[in-house]
Formats: C-alpha cells, sequence, structure tokens
C-alpha cells in the first residue's frame, strides 16, 4: 500500500488550468523529487496535498483510504509537513517556542504553568534521534537559514510528519549547509519518512531521489527513475523539448574600460560590511561570493543605499556618491534585485503592468497624462522577451509563479536601462531554462556598456557567470581571483581558510 496515491487531481484558477489530471503515488521512506519549469504546477500540487487549496476533480488516497485534506491543519493531523522557501516561525520566539507552536504546552496540573522541562526534555530527545544541533533558546530572527530549516524539520517530526515537502530549501544555504541538510533527510528516509522535494537544482534532485516527477504545464511529463536519465534527458523531458546550451561566456577585454564602480574602505553603521574595496569595469560581471554572514548582500544595499555605510567610498564611473540612496541609484542607472523578490522587489497586488513601468512612469506621462497603450506595448514586448507565463499584462503579480515573478523582477530593472546591475541571489527559484536566460540577458548587458555584480551562493554558477570573483569573509573582500580557469576548491579553500593579501588603504570618514 503506497503513502500517497493521487488519482487525476485537477486544479483551476478562473479558465485556466494550473493542475490537470495528474497522478502520483509516493511510498514510505522514499525520496520523491518534484521538478518542471516556472509555472508547471509544483506549488498548487504541493498546496492540494497540504489543504491549503481544494482540488477541482480527482482523488486522494492517504495510506490506502480516499481522503479529503479540508485544510493545513487536517494535513498535519494526517502526517503530512511541508517547509517553504519563506519560513514560518515567528521571528522572536525562541526556537523550543517555535517547535510547540500551535501545539497544546505541556502543563503543570494545579496552575496553568508550562512545563518547559519536559518541552526542552522532548526536544533534546528529538535532536539525539535526528542527529542535528540546533539552537533552542535562540530566537528564530537570530538563527542561521540552516538552523531555520532544521528547526522546521524537527518541529515535522515532532508532530508525527510521515511525508514531508521541501520547496527549494538550499536556495540560501551555502555548501557546507547543504550537506548538513542533506545528511537530516538520507537519515529521515531510513526512519521511514517520504520525502517530495522540490527544486530547480537538478545536481541536488539526482543526488538525494530515487525517482523523479516531471511536471509540463500542469500535467504529468512523467514520473522517472532517476538512474534511468541523465540532466539532459530530464531537461528535455520538463521543456517538452530539446534545450540548447546557454551561450559560452566570453572573456571580458575590459582592462582599458573605464570602472563604472569603484568601492574603497566601505563600512556600513552596522558593521555587517566592515571593510569591502573592489572595482569593476564596463562589459564586465564580478562575482561576490563567501560563506553566509560574509557581508555579500549588505554590500549590494550598502552600494544602493539602503544601508547605511559611516566609513569608505563609492565611485560611479568616476564620481563619489556622497549620498548613496535607493533616489541617487536610480538617477545614477543602478538597479538592485533583491533576494527577497516578494518583501522588497513588487507590489504583488499590483499587476504585472503596474510592477514593470512603476520606476519609469514619468516616460510614459505628458502633461499628468498616461500613455496606456505605449505603456502595455512596452510591457507585453517584455512579457514576450523574457517568457513571462501569465495570462497578461494586467494580471495581479501574486497569481504568477515564483519563477515568474522574478521574471517580473529583472524586467523591471531592463526598464529603467540600467549601467550597473546589482544581483542578489537573481536565479534563486528560477528554473534551469530561465537561468540561462537571465545569464545570457546579464551578458548582453555587459556587451553592450553595463557592469553587473553577482551574489550568488551557487558557485558552480557564480564560475559560469561571472568573470571575475571577489570573496568575501566576515564583512571584508579578502582577496580576488580570475574566473577562467578557477576551480570550485581553491574558492572554498580560500573561504574556510580565509587570508587577506593586503590591506587595503581607507580613505575618509564620514
Ligand atoms: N492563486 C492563483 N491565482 C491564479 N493563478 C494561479 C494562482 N496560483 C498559481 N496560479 C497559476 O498556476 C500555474 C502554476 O503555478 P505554480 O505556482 O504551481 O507553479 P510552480 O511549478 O510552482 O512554479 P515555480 O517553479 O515558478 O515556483 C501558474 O500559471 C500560475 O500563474
Amino acid at each position: 500500500m503506497s503513502l500517497l496515491q493521487v488519482r487525476n487531481l485537477d486544479k483551476t484558477f478562473g479558465q485556466n488550468y494550473a493542475l490537470s489530471g495528474v497522478s502520483l503515488t509516493i511510498e514510505a521512506g522514499e525520496i520523491h523529487a518534484l521538478v518542471g519549469e516556472n509555472g508547471a504546477g509544483k506549488s498548487t500540487f504541493i498546496k492540494l496535498i497540504t489543504g491549503v487549496y481544494q482540488p477541482d476533480g480527482g482523488d486522494i488516497f492517504w495510506q490506502g483510504e480516499k481522503v479529503g485534506i479540508k485544510n493545513p491543519r487536517n494535513a498535519r493531523d494526517l502526517g503530512i509537513s511541508v517547509i517553504h522557501q519563506d519560513r514560518h516561525l515567528v521571528p522572536y520566539f525562541t526556537g523550543l517556542e517555535n517547535l510547540y507552536l500551535g501545539a497544546d504546552y505541556p502543563k503543570r496540573k494545579l496552575w496553568l504553568g508550562i512545563r518547559w522541562d519536559i518541552m526542552r526534555e522532548e526536544a533534546e530527545k528529538l535532536k539525539v534521534q535526528l542527529g542535528i544541533e540546533v539552537p533552542l533558546e535562540k530566537q528564530a530572527q537570530d538563527m542561521s537559514p540552516t538552523e531555520r530549516t532544521l528547526l522546521e524539520i524537527l518541529r515535522a517530526v515532532r508532530v508525527g510528519c510521515k511525508l514531508l515537502f521541501l520547496d527549494e530549501p538550499t536556495a540560501s544555504l551555502t555548501d557546507l549547509e547543504t550537506e548538513i541538510l542533506f545528511r537530516l533527510l538520507f537519515r529521515l528516509k531510513s526512519q521511514g519518512t517520504a520525502i517530495i522535494y522540490v527544486s530547480h537544482r537538478l545536481d541536488e534532485v539526482f543526488r538525494l531521489a530515487e525517482r523523479i516527477t516531471v511536471l509540463r504545464n500542469g500535467q504529468l511529463a512523467g514520473t522517472v527513475i532517476k538512474d534511468d536519465v541523465n540532466k539532459d534527458s530530464l531537461i528535455k523531458l520538463m521543456a517538452g523539448r530539446e534545450i540548447l546550451s546557454s551561450d559560452v561566456k566570453k572573456e571580458a577585454e575590459v582592462n582599458a574600460e573605464p570602472f563604472v564602480l569603484e568601492v574603497k574602505g566601505l563600512r556600513t553603521v552596522d558593521k555587517r560590511v566592515k571593510e569591502a574595496t573592489f572595482s569593476l569595469r564596463k562589459g564586465e560581471i564580478v562575482g561576490i561570493f563567501g560563506l553566509a554572514g560574509a557581508g555579500r548582500t549588505e554590500l549590494l544595499e550598502a552600494i544602493y543605499g539602503i544601508r547605511p555605510n559611516c566609513r569608505g567610498e563609492i565611485r560611479i564611473k568616476g564620481k563619489v556618491l556622497s549620498k548613496p540612496s535607493p533616489a541617487v541609484s536610480l538617477q545614477e542607472g543602478i538597479v538592485l534585485i533583491p533576494e527577497d523578490r516578494r518583501g522588497q522587489a513588487l507590489i504583488m497586488d499590483m499587476s504585472i503592468r503596474e510592477n514593470i513601468t512603476l520606476p519609469v512612469l514619468k516616460n510614459y506621462t505628458a502633461r499628468g497624462i498616461i500613455a496606456h497603450t505605449k505603456e502595455l506595448r512596452d510591457t507585453e514586448d517584455c512579457i514576450t522577451e523574457l517568457k513571462i507565463k501569465a495570462n497578461g499584462a494586467g494580471q495581479a503579480v501574486q497569481a504568477l509563479s515564483g519563477g515568474n515573478q522574478q521574471k517580473v523582477v529583472f524586467a523591471r530593472a531592463l526598464m529603467s536601462r540600467p549601467g550597473l546591475f546589482l544581483c542578489d541571489e537573481p536565479t534563486q527559484g528560477v528554473d534551469v531554462m530561465t537561468r540561462s536566460e537571465i545569464h545570457r540577458l546579464l551578458r548582453n548587458q555587459a556587451e553592450q556598456g553595463g557592469a553587473v555584480v553577482y551574489v550568488s551562493s551557487d558557485l558552480e554558477e557564480m564560475l559560469e557567470v561571472a568573470h571575475r570573483l571577489v570573496i568575501m569573509h566576515d564583512g571584508e573582500t579578502i582577496t580576488e581571483f580570475a574566473a577562467k580557469g578557477l576551480t570550485q576548491e581553491s574558492v572554498l579553500q580560500c573561504c574556510y581558510y580565509p587570508r587577506k593579501e593586503s590591506e587595503p588603504s581607507i580613505e575618509g570618514e564620514g
């Protein structure tokens, strides 16, 4: 008897099918990958099995019995849990408090005091059972992304999870942290838990899963045994056609080109960046790499002007930016593609058109009147060029799949014709095809006279896309490498055993 059996599952939104006739079985103790292009229906599938949405057709059998999963609590009671990308923890609760969130706290008999000792003891036992370390006294907001993921898994196991969905769990994890997570997943598997692993990172899929289910346009393209396929055939199954590998990076001949960005001795007020020095010439893509907490995101934010700095200098095309701010950045042709696209980049209940043209609305406005036809035409061009899967320019961004939301962020960035792109994990949650599309787009920007700073926790991707790599450690830029011929090992060696090459001079305080 299968743990989960799904027959002919359908889900529509308005006139459109998000899932149509999907059938699938999951066995206890198997790691099963679920893959597909952006908008293929993976999240919709998770939401149907975890009771967030109700299906419009089809049947779900749980341990042989037909069930209706009415809501997330109902799913959890059956033993189905999900670990989302945007984690479901209360930031200012401790690990222990989060572990028992929504559960009945053990209480003392005669008065209502909570038995923290019992909770702590139970949590410690669970940690030993799973072989993991989670700092339960720390508040969730002070935990690293891995600690938060492990805490959520601990919580799922505590409530008797038999089937665990993981949705892009390694998106913000470093290689070492990913290893810790994988070790835990193999342990859960050996204890009989089934795992449905949703990811665009095919290396991970091949490492973890025994079977892989591919969704395409809301339909089942097939369930395959891992050993029967390779990356190319899997990509072909996802896309329904042969995919040519992305065009190869040309080495940038930029030594004689002018500087687009020069950062010298930069320090932020909160000291998340302590001392950053690097520069970037026209035509270059420079990757910033480092372990979690190295200060990569914070460096981009400081350059863009949303994280105040107290020391050092930023020059754009030779001109000192005395007071960096988003408004100044817009003026100077700098755009930031932030890591948190929902929180920072998009207005979720506005349409694709409104989101894309918002920063450049003045280009469509004459005497207070907006030229809607031109605005719409340009938006539609963007939708076509970036292959955004949507019903039209008027569709609300929140109804798009995660990867398609990311494309909207890019489309908006392109609209302002920037000279400098600051990209923070720009391909997070994006499918293999779109990923090479985004790389191609950035290369074009660089070749046409722009420059790109690229932050990603995926080192392989960095070596693929960047011409040069600047390594950060503990808020400091410690060294840099030309990407040509560089191996992952030498970069990681430098990150784990950092040695600063020189002490750059610090110019000016202010
Ligand atoms: N609430 C909603 N309203 C309208 N359409 C929706 C809604 N949720 C999902 N869709 C549509 O359903 C389709 C499947 O989306 P889903 O989010 O399941 O894709 P996905 O495979 O998870 O994509 P990604 O890899 O980008 O996260 C998409 O076309 C999406 O626009």
